[in-house]
C-alpha cells in the first residue's frame, strides 16, 4: 500500500506543496510518454498502433456545444478510394490533434510542432466513415480553414485532468488557516470528527428520524453504512469489497439524503462510475444533472446532460438564435475569396461565440441551481459551471480509484463527505516512479517547472505568524489515497465495511476474504454455491463446469514465458505498441483450449471473459475474439469492477526464479479474483494454491 507515513496531521499548505510536486513529476512522465511515441514512430506505424488516422480531408465545419467549431473528417478521396476508416482506436472523448499531413507518412513527427500548428480538440463522434473533433478553444485561433488538403490526427495525453487538479492544490496551498473548515481540519488530521448520531439520536427527532427504507432488500451492512453515513457530520468512508453492493448502497444513502431535503453533489474518477449513478437514479424521478462532455457520456444518461437539458429549456431558445448565426458563418468561411474576407467572418464568429458563451452561461446556472442532485467527475466538478454552487455533501464513488488530489476538486467546498470505495482493490495507476515516493528528494525537473512558475505564494502562518517551509511530506506519494490516508489518520471507525457479496461462489470468495478482508466477507444466498451447469440455459453437467474453480499448473518447463523486447516487465499502460510486456505462447494455447472446452459444454461467449495481466499476452489472445464473437478479454487492470460467469485468467508469468513480478501485489490479485474467476492458467504463485484445489463458478 502506498502509504509509509506515521498517521498523523498533515499541513494543509504542506500537502498541497507536495501533491503540486508529484502531479508535475507524473504529468512530465505522462506527456513525455505520449511525446516520445508520436517522435519514435512514424505516421503510419502510429496508425497501425491504433493511436493515429492518417489520409484524411476536413468534409465539414459546424458549430458544436459550447459553441465550439465541429469539424469532421473522413478518408481523404484523393489518396484513397476507401470510404470506410481503417481500423483503428480513436474514441469518443480522446484529446487529439488535427494536423497538415506534409507527403511522407513515414517520416518521424515532433509532437509539439503538430500542436502548435494543428487543431488541438476532443473526438466527438466516431463513425465507420467519419470522425469528428471539436475544436478547444485556444485552437480556435488556428485556422481550422488552413487544413484544406491531407490532414492526419494523433490522440494526445489528457492534460485537463492534471491542470484542474493542480488549480485546486494551489487554492489550497494559499489558503490561511482562518480560511480551513471543521471538514478541511478533520480530513487533515487537525481535529477528530464530531460523534456520529445515533440510530437512538436519529429516533428522538434529532436530525433525521427514523430510517424508512425505499429498498427494503438492503441488507444489515448496507444499512449499517447508511445509518453512519447519514449520521456523521464530516466524513464517512464505505468499505465496498467486490460485488458487496457499494454503488447500490450509494443509490438508497442519496435517495435518504434527498428525503432529508439535502443537496448533493455525486461525483467519481471516471464517466463511467458517474453514469453507473445516474443511470440507477433515474428511475426514482429525482431531479438530476450530469454535467460532462455529451461525447463522453453513455447514451441513457444523455437526457440528464446538461447540454442536453439547456438546449430543451426556454432560455435554451435564445442560445439556439445565436448558433444558427454561428452555423451560418461557418459555412461562410469555405466561400471566402481571400485572407481578408475569411478573418472578417472569423472577427465576427468571435463576437457571436461571446454573445453565445454568456447567454449559455446563465442558462446553465439557472438550471444546475434547480437540481438537488448534480453529477460530475471529479475533475468535471472543477468546471466553470460549478462555481458559487454550495452543496450540503459531497459523494464521491469509487474514491480508492483516485488520486487524492483529484477527490479534492469537489470537496474543497464540501462541509461533509461520503466516500464509497474499497482501498484493497488496485489504485491509480502511476507513471513517474519518484511519484510514488518523494521523501524529502524533489525531481531537479519538478524543480525547474517550479521556479519557472515562480509565483508560489509564502506558507500562511499555521502559528502566530511563523510560516512553515515548504518541504515535501515524506511518505506521501500519488498512490496514497485519501481513502488510505484517512484509515490511517483517524482508524476504522470513520469507516463501515459491506461484508456481503452477491458475486461469486463461496469457494472462489474465499481467498480474497482470507487473504485481505480478514475473513469477514460472506457469499449471499443466491451465488454462493452456483456452477456453470446452473446457468439459466442447457450447459452440460462435466469437469468443467461443475467445479467453481480449475487451477491448471503449468510448471515443469513446457510453458516459459517471453519477454518482448527483451525488456522488463510491463508497468499496466505501456500498452500502444506492446513495448516492454510479456507473454506465454503455450500457456495462450491452453487458454484457447480452455475456451473451446467451455464453449462446447454450452456457456455462451459473451457470458465468458479472459484476462490477463499483460498486453503482450492480450495480443497473443487476440484471435480468440474473431473465433468466439461476443466473449470478452481484457487486462486485470481494466477488467477490476465487472463480472462474468466464466472468468479464465492467463498469469503468463513461468520461469526458474519463480518471478511472478508485479503479480505480486496482493491488490492486482484481488482484482484477478473479483470476477467470478473459474480458470487460471499459470505457475502457482505465493497466493493461489496449486491444481485443482480452489474455488468455482458464480453468479448472474
Ligand atoms: N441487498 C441486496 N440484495 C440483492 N442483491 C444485491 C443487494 N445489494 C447489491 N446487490 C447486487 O449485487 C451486485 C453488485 O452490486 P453493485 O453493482 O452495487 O456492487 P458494487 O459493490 O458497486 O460493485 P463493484 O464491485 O463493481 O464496485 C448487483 O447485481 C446488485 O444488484
Amino acid at each position: 500500500m502506498g502509504l509509509d507515513m506515521a498517521p498523523t496531521s498533515v499541513d494543509p499548505h504542506e500537502f498541497a506543496n507536495t501533491q503540486l510536486l508529484l502531479l508535475e513529476a507524473e504529468q512530465e512522465a505522462e506527456t513525455a510518454e505520449a511525446a516520445r511515441l508520436v517522435s519514435a514512430h512514424s505516421p503510419t506505424a502510429l496508425q497501425r498502433a491504433g493511436v493515429a488516422l492518417t489520409n484524411l480531408s476536413v468534409t465539414s465545419r459546424r458549430t458544436g456545444l459550447g459553441g465550439r467549431t465541429v469539424i469532421e473528417l473522413a478518408p481523404d478521396a484523393a489518396v484513397t478510394s476507401e470510404s470506410d476508416l481503417p481500423e483503428h482506436g480513436i474514441r469518443t472523448g480522446d484529446i487529439v490533434v488535427v494536423s497538415e499531413q506534409a507527403a511522407g507518412t513515414a517520416k518521424k513527427r515532433e509532437i509539439r510542432e503538430l500542436e502548435k500548428k494543428g487543431i488541438k480538440g476532443v473526438v466527438v463522434k466516431v463513425g465507420r466513415a467519419f470522425v469528428s473533433v471539436a475544436a478547444d478553444e485556444e485552437s480556435e485561433k488556428n485556422d481550422s480553414a488552413s487544413l484544406e488538403g491531407r490532414v492526419w490526427l494523433v490522440r494526445l495525453a489528457d492534460d485537463v485532468t492534471f491542470r484542474r487538479m493542480k488549480q485546486t492544490m494551489e487554492k489550497l496551498r494559499d489558503m490561511g488557516q482562518y480560511d480551513y473548515t471543521e471538514f478541511m481540519k478533520v480530513i487533515f488530521g487537525l481535529s477528530t470528527p464530531s460523534p456520529v448520531a445515533t440510530p437512538q439520536d436519529l429516533a428522538s427527532g434529532d436530525d433525521f428520524g427514523e430510517i424508512e427504507w425505499i429498498d427494503p432488500s438492503l441488507n444489515d451492512s448496507q444499512k449499517d453504512a447508511i445509518r453512519f453515513a447519514l449520521g456523521s457530520k464530516e466524513i464517512a468512508l464505505i468499505h465496498g469489497p467486490p460485488g458487496t453492493g457499494k454503488t447500490h448502497t450509494l443509490i438508497e444513502l442519496i435517495l435518504q439524503f434527498l428525503r432529508r431535503g439535502l443537496r448533493m453533489l455525486v461525483c467519481g474518477p471516471s464517466n463511467i462510475s458517474v453514469d453507473n449513478i445516474a443511470e440507477r437514479l433515474a428511475p426514482h424521478k429525482v431531479p438530476l444533472v450530469r454535467l460532462g462532455h455529451p461525447a463522453r457520456l453513455l447514451p441513457s444518461v444523455l437526457a440528464h446532460s446538461l447540454d442536453v437539458l439547456t438546449q430543451s429549456s426556454n432560455a435554451g431558445e435564445i442560445v439556439r438564435d445565436v448558433r444558427a448565426d454561428m452555423d451560418q458563418k461557418q459555412s461562410e468561411i469555405r466561400k471566402a475569396r481571400n485572407g481578408r474576407e475569411r478573418r472578417a467572418i472569423y472577427s465576427e464568429l468571435k463576437t457571436l461565440r461571446k454573445e453565445y458563451r454568456e447567454r449559455e452561461r446563465r442558462c446553465v446556472t439557472e438550471l444546475i441551481q434547480g437540481c438537488q442532485v448534480v453529477l460530475a467527475t471529479l475533475h468535471g466538478a472543477g468546471g466553470n459551471q460549478l462555481r458559487g454552487q454550495k452543496f450540503d455533501v459531497v459523494v464521491i464513488d469509487e474514491a480508492s480509484q483516485a488520486l487524492e488530489a483529484q477527490c479534492w476538486v469537489p470537496l474543497l467546498t464540501a462541509n461533509k463527505a461520503v466516500c464509497a470505495g474499497d482501498h484493497l482493490q488496485l489504485p491509480p495507476t502511476i507513471k513517474s516512479s519518484n511519484s510514488k515516493s518523494t521523501g524529502d528528494k524533489e525531481t531537479t525537473s519538478a524543480k525547474s517547472s517550479r521556479a519557472k512558475r515562480g509565483k508560489e505564494k509564502p506558507a500562511p502562518a499555521t502559528d502566530g505568524d511563523q510560516t512553515v517551509k515548504a518541504t515535501p511530506i515524506k511518505g506521501l506519494t500519488l498512490e496514497t489515497t485519501l481513502f488510505d490516508r484517512l484509515l490511517a489518520l483517524h482508524g476504522p471507525s470513520i469507516k463501515r465495511m459491506l461484508n456481503t457479496q452477491y458475486r461469486m461462489h463461496e469457494s472462489i470468495m474465499r481467498f480474497p476474504s482470507d487473504e485481505l478482508y480478514e475473513s469477514n466477507l460472506v457469499a449471499a444466498e443466491a451465488v454462493k454455491s452456483r456452477l456453470l451447469r446452473d446457468l439459466p440455459y442447457e450447459v452440460d453437467d462435466n469437469e468443467d463446469t461443475n467445479e467453481p474453480v480449475v487451477f491448471i499448473d503449468t510448471q515443469g518447463g513446457d510453458f516459459p514465458e517471453r519477454s518482448e523486447d527483451g525488456a522488463t516487465e510491463a508497468t499496466t499502460k505501456k500498452s500502444i505498441l506492446n513495448v516492454d510486456s510479456k507473454s506465454n505462447e503455450m500457456e495462450a494455447a491452453l487458454v484457447r483450449h480452455h475456451v473451446k472446452r467451455l464453449v462446447a459444454s454450452g456457456v455462451h461467449p459473451e457470458d465468458i471473459a479472459v484476462v490477463t495481466p499483460y498486453n503482450a499476452q492480450l495480443a497473443l489472445l487476440a484471435s480468440l475474439k474473431e473465433t468466439f464473437a461476443g466473449m470478452e478479454l481484457g487486462s486485470v487492470d481494466g477488467f477490476q469492477g465487472r463480472e462474468k460467469e466464466a472468468v479464465v485468467v492467463s498469469l503468463v508469468r513461468s520461469n526458474s526464479e519463480g518471478e511472478v513480478g508485479f503479480l505480486g501485489e496482493k491488490r492486482r490479485l484481488n482484482g484477478i479474483c473479483q470476477p467470478s474467476a473459474s480458470t487460471a492458467t499459470g505457475k502457482s504463485n505465493p497466493f493461489v494454491s496449486s491444481k485443482k484445489d480452489v474455488p468455482g463458478p458464480e453468479c448472474a
